[in-house]
């Protein structure tokens, strides 16, 4: 079957449910979907699938369209501002559904299932029971008009099944997983219409997909089992069946998918720890995509660098490490002062004013998360907690080395060269040897950013104070 997008007019989408904060797996699919588009001349839509009413709130749904934006995603098409092929929350859809349950039960394609839950438990058990896989046996397809009566008059309220042809295939082709074919004998007839009159996602999502003019549904790969039933519907209902890609899903540490419903680490989790989205970009696009480029690549380049041929069917696993790579990829992209923009939510009042963008350019290179920053912020301008092989220097150094490293700063006037030259002489040490216990007491760290550069933000007096705590150390 050829794919009736081309670069001209592929339309992608990301639907999902309101029923939770979105995680990284939900991300990644977003991310290429939207990558899809960008990546072409192609469209964007965001259909919010909330037919769950149980699990779907307004919150949820309000946090969503505000992480996909924080997240850099833009849509063409959604339910903040319209488009052509609207509404884009499928409960505001159900005048639309009705006519298309309409057309399949005319034309003898859906059917009212009376069947009580028990009753379908049952015969699932019969069906296991006989080592065959459980599905509807299709019992409520043959009731006639007097049989559904009486069970309408009992106050029955029927599910809607699709009746699925007896003989014959379907075929699946998926851009990742190549085609697939399904025996329709193994399907059993499936419910599109919920007894409380609500669309099942089998039916929602499919003619959703078609009327919205989607022609390319890339989605996890949850979804696979279920595009076999969308294809039939879509062919019963005579509307065009979009191009699918399943994309692996993303896999927590414990080996299972991220999923809303078991609080798989969120987007704004990550955001609240600081992560920058673009860093979460960069490494979710190469979650289960090949880059040619290596390093980091803007939104642009991600998406010009961006082809469905790229996808890999190996599954991802989150690495918390490899996003911390991006991380840092993508602060070192930014300059001092978009860093300082970033920090300001962390650290308003931990830096003194003026002294923002030198205290960024100090210690941009050792820091990942603002958190590190943070910590930067009290050695400098705070009191710094000492760790055990800072103490350790500092007690290490020789007779008489702390009261002349007072003397020559003050000497110095500050001045970072010419005090450690001065102080080399006249302590007799040199190399790791002076610079190390200095900067233990200085910072109360053995590793960390340039001396020189932190110096002028500890200041003359600060230093002066930790240079005497670290002579009384000894
Ligand atoms: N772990 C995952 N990795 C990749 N994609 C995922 C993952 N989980 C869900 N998706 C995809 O995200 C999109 C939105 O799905 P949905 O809103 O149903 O999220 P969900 O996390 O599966 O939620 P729930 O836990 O409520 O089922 C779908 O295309 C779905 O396939
Ligand atoms: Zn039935």
């Amino acid at each position: 079957m050829a794919p009736y997008y081309s670069t001209m007019n592929l339309k992608s989408r990301f639907a999902p449910s309101p029923t939770g904060f979105l995680h990284l797996g939900n991300a990644r699919t977003a991310l290429f979907a939207w990558l899809a588009a960008r990546s072409t001349q192609g469209c964007f839509v965001l259909r919010l699938e909330d037919t769950d009413q149980e699990r779907s709130t307004a919150l949820y749904e309000h946090a969503l369209l505000e992480d996909l934006r924080w997240l850099g995603l833009d849509w063409d098409e959604g339910p903040d501002h319209g488009g052509g092929h609207g509404p884009y929350r499928q409960m505001e859809r159900q005048s639309i559904y009705g006519d298309y349950f309409a057309r399949l039960q005319t034309a003898g394609r859906a059917y009212p299932c009376y069947c009580s839950a028990d009753e379908l438990a049952a015969e699932r058990a019969v069906q296991r029971g006989a080592g065959k896989p459980p599905r509807y046996s299709g019992r409520c397809r043959h009731l006639d008009a007097g049989a559904r009566a009486q069970r309408e008059a009992a106050g029955l309220r029927p599910t809607l099944r699709f009746r699925v042809p007896d003989h014959g295939t379907v075929v699946v082709p998926d851009l990742v997983w190549g085609e697939r074919h399904y025996a329709l004998a193994d399907l059993g007839d499936f419910v599109i219409r919920r007894s409380d009159g609500s669309p099942a996602f089998f039916f929602a999502n499919a003619v959703d997909d078609a009327l919205m003019e989607v022609n390319l549904v890339l989605r996890g790969e949850d979804h696979l089992s279920n595009t076999p039933r969308q294809i039939l519907v879509l062919q019963a209902l005579d509307l065009p069946i979009p191009a699918y890609g399943h994309l692996p899903l993303l896999l927590g540490a414990d080996g299972q998918p991220l999923s809303k419903r078991y609080g798989a680490i969120s987007l704004r989790d990550l955001q609240h720890h600081g992560y920058l989205p673009a860093a979460i970009r960069n490494y979710l696009a190469r979650l289960g995509h090949h880059y040619t480029a290596t390093g980091f690549l803007n939104r642009v380049a991600l998406a010009q660098g961006f082809s469905l041929t790229q996808i890999s069917r190996a599954p991802g696993h989150f690495d918390p490490e490899q996003l911390r790579h991006w991380q840092r990829e993508a602060l070192q992209s930014l300059d001092d002062a978009a860093i300082w923009t970033w920090l300001t939510p962390w650290l308003r009042d931990k830096v003194p004013m003026g002294q923002e963008i030198a205290f960024v350019a100090a210690v941009r290179a050792n820091m990942v998360l603002p958190a590190d920053a943070l910590d930067w912020a009290e050695r400098c301008f705070a009191v710094p907690l000492a760790d055990a092989e800072a103490i350790q220097t500092i007690a290490a150094a020789p007779q008489g080395f702390w009261s002349a490293a007072q003397a020559t700063l003050r000497a110095a006037g500050g001045d970072y060269r010419l005090w450690t030259k001065t102080l080399q002489k006249e302590s007799g040490q040199r190399g790791k040897a002076l610079f190390m216990p200095l900067r233990a007491a200085l910072t109360g760290l053995t590793h960390g950013p340039e001396l020189a550069v932190l110096l002028p933000l500890i200041g003359e007096g600060r230093a002066q104070t930790r240079l005497q705590a670290a002579a009384q150390l000894t």
